[in-house]
């Protein structure tokens, strides 16, 4: 006798994952940028996109259902939701996060095999990978990184603030787009030599990033140079064991001048019970097959190390997509 609960869960397997890989090949094909004019027939968008108009049709049926687009007399048009984040130009744009995610995606299939051989399936070795798989993650992550300036701005103060580290910053966006907002702030973005050097060409061409400048190291090692207003590692932590953790955050701790603030973003901060926010406690399981020993830490883990390197009280905000921002303030 079959299960009543199996058409349940035969419904929420078809439900969630077909509707988001629908949505990653909208993005990667650019769908919704080719329709923010307006309202496109199947044969001219497949035209203007130079692909074949039957298997682009089918995708667009699947983009209706999916809620991104809606299908009217005149041709496929982009939803609101669509024209406001999927459309290459406009401010909210994340379209750009395919590539991140399509690592991500692929990366979430192997999650028995790393548990079974106990090993990260989906490796990702900042010193291994090619420099065209860094430059892809980089440019993945470019647009988050920006946004997340506007989270940063949205809940704390930076018009005090004088210089700031962006720590394992990535393409720099962050840093780049606090510069951008605040026009007495002096950035630098911290990296690994081979990261930093790639994410140069991303920081020449988003506003703020002339106001930036590069350094190179290793935060596990050892302290940015200069003593700063204000430390930033964001998707940083997660990538990195506990102990290799604590070195960074007491690391990142020594940069800051007495009263200095460090923030610790990203989607991998966990409440106590581990059971909340859902971003953090799927991303956990993300890490484990990506990294030998990164993960989703908690928030005590976290005052733990911050209390360690002489940072506190902390303060947490939870941000509607589940990441957060923790901020503390170097002690005098
Ligand atoms: C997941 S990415 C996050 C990038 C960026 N902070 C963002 O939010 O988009 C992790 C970053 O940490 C950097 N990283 C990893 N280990 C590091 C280390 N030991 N020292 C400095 N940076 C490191 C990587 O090169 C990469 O840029």
């Amino acid at each position: 006798m079959t299960d009543p609960m199996a058409p349940e869960t035969i419904q929420r397997l078809q439900a969630g994952i077909p509707t988001a890989l629908a949505m990653l090949a909208g993005m990667q094909l650019e769908v919704f940028t080719h329709l923010a004019a307006g309202p496109r027939r199947s044969t001219e968008l497949a035209a203007s996109l130079g692909v074949d108009e039957e298997r682009l049709s089918r995708l667009l049926y699947a983009l209706v259902i999916a809620e991104l687009l809606e299908y009217r007399d005149d041709g496929f048009a982009n939803r609101p939701e669509a024209a406001r984040f999927l459309v290459k130009g406009q401010p909210g744009y994340i379209g750009g996060m395919h590539e991140l995610l399509s690592q991500l995606w692929h990366a979430d299939m192997l999650t028995a095999k790393s548990i079974r051989s106990g090993h990260p399936a989906a490796l990702h070795d900042y010193a291994a990978v090619s420099d065209e798989e860094m430059a892809a993650m980089l440019r993945g992550m470019h647009p988050s990184a920006v946004s997340a300036a506007q989270d940063f701005m949205r809940h704390f103060d930076f018009s005090q603030c004088r210089s700031v580290v962006d720590i394992g910053g990535g393409s720099g966006g962050l840093v780049a787009t606090l510069c951008a907002a605040h026009p007495g702030l002096q950035g630098t973005l911290f990296d690994l030599p081979r990261t930093a050097s790639l994410a140069a060409p991303i920081l020449k061409e988003t506003p703020g990033g002339d106001r930036v400048s590069i350094e190179h190291g290793d935060i596990v090692r050892a302290s940015p140079r200069g003593e700063h207003d204000a430390v930033v590692l964001r998707a940083l932590v997660q990538v990195l064991s506990r102990d290799a953790a604590a070195r960074a955050i007491a690391n990142a701790a020594r940069a800051l001048r007495a009263g200095g603030t460090i923030y610790i973003a990203g989607g991998g901060i966990l409440d106590d019970d581990r059971l909340a926010p859902r971003a953090a406690v799927f991303l956990n399981v993300t890490f484990m097959n990506l990294y030998p020993a990164g993960a989703s830490y908690t928030e005590s883990q976290h005052r733990e190390w911050l209390a360690a390197a002489g940072c506190g009280p902390l303060r947490r905000v939870t941000l509607p997509s589940g990441g957060g921002i923790i901020a503390a303030r170097k002690l005098g």
